[in-house]
Parts: C-alpha cells; sequence; structure tokens
C-alpha cells in the first residue's frame, strides 16, 4: 500500500525540479494492492468473488461512491471517459443509473478480424439498441458502477416508476402475481426511498457480513453519490459542499479491518454472491450481475467515447478464441434455463428489454454455436468457412497466418477497480 496522501495539496517544490510546479497539486492517489485469502475447502469464486473482495475492502478503505471495474487485459486509453461516465451518473435523475457501460476496444488483432476479436455486431449494434431500452448489458470491464447498486439496493423513487409495459397487455392476476412474485427478492432495501422502515439495518449484518465498518460506510455511499442539489428538479441531491469534509486517515485498525473483510470466510451465511455484489456461479457472471440490478429497476447507459475509453487484448489465436466463445455460448445457455432469464423478469425491468434480451440471447448463440462446433474440429477448412461466415469476416488469403500466442484461456491475472474518488485500489 503506497503511503495515504494527506487531505491538504501539496504544491510541488521549485527547487527539487527544473519545471514550476509550485502550483500543482502532485499528491498521488492512494494505491492498494490487494490479494484476498484462499485456502482449500473454501471456493474463491473466481473473478465475481475477487470483485466482491475489492468491493469490501474498499468500501472499508475509501469507499468511493462510484467503482470503475477494468480486466487485467485491458488498459484506459482515454482519461476523459471518466468525465464522460461521471456526466451521465451526476445528471439529473443519473441517481437510478446502475452503471456506465463502455464498449470493449481491442489492439493487436489482424486486419481482417478472421476470429471476429472486435464483436462488431455485439458492440456496435446489440449495444446501442439496448442503450434505447432499459440500458446495455454489463459486460464484465470498462464499467463504471454506483456502488450503492452493487449492494443490491433498489433505485431511488422505484415506487414512483412504473413498469415499463402497459398495464392493460396483462391479465390482472398475473400483473399482482409478478410484483408480489417472491417478496423476498423484490423487496430490497430501498436506501435512496428513505421512506422509514423500509431500510431495516438489523438486517444488514445477514446481508453483508459482521463488519460494522462496511454496513456503517453503506450510507455514506449513498449519500455522496448522489447529484448535486442544484435545480429544483433534483429530487434526493446532495447539498453543494457536502463532498468537501476532510476524510479520515487510515489507521492500523482500518487497514486489520479491510484485511478481514477479505478473508476466505468473511461471506459465509452473507448474501454475498446471491443478491449482493458480483453473483456467483455462472461462466458469464458479469451478464447475470448486470441482469439483477435491470430486474430491480435500475437503468443502464451505453458510452461510446470518441477515442476510445479503455483497450484490451483479445485472444488472437483459433484455439483460445474458440474456448472463449465456448465459455460465452455456455453462459447464455445456463442462464436461459436459470432464474435469471428475463421472460421471469420482475414487473420493474422494462417491457421492452424483456423482450430483446432474448432476442440478444439468440442472436448471441447464433454466432457462438458454431464457434463452438468447431472446437474439436478447428483444422477442417469447410468449417472454418462456416465459422468465417457466421461471424462476418473474410477468410484469410493465405491461410497460414501468423498467430502470435499472446493470451491462453483463463490467462492468470488480476482485476483492477479504481476508486473514482481519486484513490485507487488494485487487486
Ligand atoms: O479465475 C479467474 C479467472 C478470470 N479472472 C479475471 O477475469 C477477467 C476476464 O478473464 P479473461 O480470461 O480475460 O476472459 P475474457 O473472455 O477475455 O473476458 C470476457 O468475458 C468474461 C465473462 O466470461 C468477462 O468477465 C470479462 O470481463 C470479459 O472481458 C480477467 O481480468 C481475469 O483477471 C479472475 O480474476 N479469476
Ligand atoms: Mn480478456
Amino acid at each position: 500500500m503506497l503511503k495515504p496522501p494527506s487531505d491538504m495539496p501539496m504544491y510541488g517544490n521549485i527547487e527539487k525540479s527544473p519545471l514550476d510546479f509550485s502550483e500543482v497539486d502532485t499528491r498521488l492517489p492512494m494505491l492498494v494492492y490487494m490479494s484476498r485469502e484462499k485456502r482449500p475447502g473454501y471456493d474463491h469464486n473466481k473473478k465475481a468473488g475477487a470483485m466482491n473482495a475489492l468491493v469490501r475492502a474498499s468500501a472499508i478503505m475509501s469507499n468511493g461512491p462510484f467503482i470503475l471495474n477494468l480486466d487485467c487485459d485491458h488498459y484506459v486509453y482515454n482519461s476523459k471517459a471518466f468525465r464522460e461516465g461521471m456526466c451521465f451518473m451526476m445528471d439529473r435523475g443519473g441517481d437510478r443509473l446502475c452503471y456506465v457501460q463502455f464498449p470493449q476496444r481491442f489492439e493487436g488483432i489482424d486486419p481482417s478480424d478472421r476470429y471476429a476479436n472486435h464483436n462488431t455486431v455485439f458492440f456496435d449494434i446489440n449495444m446501442r439498441a439496448l442503450d434505447g431500452l432499459q440500458g446495455p448489458v454489463y459486460v464484465g470491464t470498462g464499467c463504471l458502477f454506483r456502488r450503492i447498486a452493487l449492494y443490491g439496493f433498489d433505485p431511488p423513487r422505484s415506487k414512483d416508476h412504473s413498469p415499463g409495459f402497459c398495464g392493460c397487455c396483462l391479465p390482472r392476476g398475473r400483473k399482482a402475481s409478478a410484483s408480489n412474485a417472491n417478496p423476498e427478492e423484490t423487496m430490497a432495501l430501498r436506501m435512496g426511498d428513505f421512506d422509514g422502515d423500509s431500510m431495516n439495518l438489523a438486517t444488514f449484518p445477514k446481508k453483508f457480513g459482521n463488519s460494522s465498518f462496511l454496513i456503517d460506510s453503506i450510507p455514506v455511499a449513498e449519500f455522496q453519490g448522489r447529484p448535486l442539489a442544484d435545480h429544483p428538479s433534483v429530487k434526493n441531491g446532495r447539498p453543494p459542499g457536502a463532498l468537501t469534509i476532510p476524510r479520515e486517515i487510515l489507521d492500523a485498525s482500518i487497514v486489520a479491518e479491510a484485511i478481514s473483510v477479505v478473508s476466505c470466510w468473511y461471506e459465509e451465511k452473507t448474501e454475498w454472491g446471491t443478491r449482493v455484489g458480483w453473483i456467483y456461479g455462472s461462466v458469464t457472471e458479469d451478464v447475470v450481475t448486470g441482469y439483477r440490478m435491470h430486474n430491480r429497476g435500475w437503468k443502464s447507459v451505453y458510452c461510446v467515447t470518441q477515442r476510445d475509453a479503455f483497450r484490451g487484448t483479445a485472444p488472437i489465436n483459433l484455439t483460445d478464441r474458440l474456448h472463449q466463445v465456448l465459455r460465452w455460448a455456455t453462459g447464455s445457455v445456463e442462464i436461459f434455463f436459470s432464474r435469471n432469464n428475463a421472460l421471469f423478469a420482475s414487473s420493474k425491468m422494462k417491457g421492452t428489454t424483456k423482450d430483446c434480451i432474448p432476442q440478444c440471447w439468440h442472436i448471441s448463440l447464433h454466432i457462438h454455436l458454431p464457434h463452438c462446433l468447431l472446437l474439436p474440429s478447428s483444422t477442417l477448412p469447410f468449417l472454418r468457412a462456416v465459422h468465417c461466415a457466421n461471424t462476418q469476416c473474410h477468410l484469410p488469403d493465405i491461410p497460414t497466418y501468423h498467430h502470435r500466442h499472446a493470451l491462453s484461456p483463463g490467462h492468470a491475472g488480476d482485476q483492477v477497480v479504481w476508486n473514482c474518488t481519486g484513490r485507487v485500489v488494485a487487486k
């Protein structure tokens, strides 16, 4: 852990540097490298488990109301993209946004994109279309989250917002049963509504675990993530100047608490991975995690910046690419046959989204299944042609194009989380 910066600005010293930094605040953001505890007998839940440990540790150490999630094989290509994402979050009504998803863009792919690594149909058609409905799906990286949405709360004013479909299209009985279908699931913690009885703090240790630091940080993150109350139309706003109060400096007891929330037993008998944080048990945990938020009524935004916000690497040899798409196709099938199928969505999910998400899965299966069929027979030229036709890429003129083995499936690596308050937490 780098030494945490003080709250006061620290201006550069002219004598020590040839450049004049006398009016520049030279503090570095706090950087923490975190490695969660893993033990035999405790499922670490792969990426979803890593993300949940990061969310808890960062709640204790900096509690940024917004969190940027980047995979280890991606990097920031446009620092101004953060501001664009935050504009959506801070806009009027932005407090009902759970995340801002940026497109995934890749480097090092051959010009003909023979393995369809750019996923053009998905990132430039499907995701843009979903943006016009309830918002894009979460695709695992390049995503700016509202911390409170990750905690499984309903969006603010959820009672004021009626479902997106016309009530008369549903038989009365069905509508009533949709909203009461699973009281445990739909009766989320209505932090933003502040209607007193719905925020039952007594249930928090069962949901979030026994860390009182963590539980106390939850209302703070909710408050700090609200839009500025600078206009009468801003409901539930944060008064100007509310964020300028000095922060507590990290001491040994806070660091000890952060270590305890990343221990392998912390999640036992809590709702981490089931209703709180990244959801466990799916090979495409990202899609399920985003879907659960949409199902509570949160909206998301697709933010396509002129200069790519982030860039990453993709598997550029056929075997690795096939393993990747096999995983995605497995995830799609798995979701289809689970309670996370949008056909069973709650009444808070927009009707049009309910209709479209299964369509997207259909498209995804259409694209990915041919890849999967190819897996055992990737050398057959005929199947390769089918594969390329399905993924809309050109067949290369020279089949022996040199493949670089940049990545292998499930390559080791870590998640990086930026807590968007100037402090950085990483694993
Ligand atoms: O046991 C694991 C496996 C993976 N990861 C992380 O997961 C991320 C994605 O893994 P990668 O091997 O790069 O998979 P991709 O197929 O490239 O990932 C895409 O698909 C995944 C869902 O299948 C999403 O989670 C990713 O964000 C998305 O970029 C990486 O940053 C890894 O650090 C872990 O932390 N632990
Ligand atoms: Mn990757």
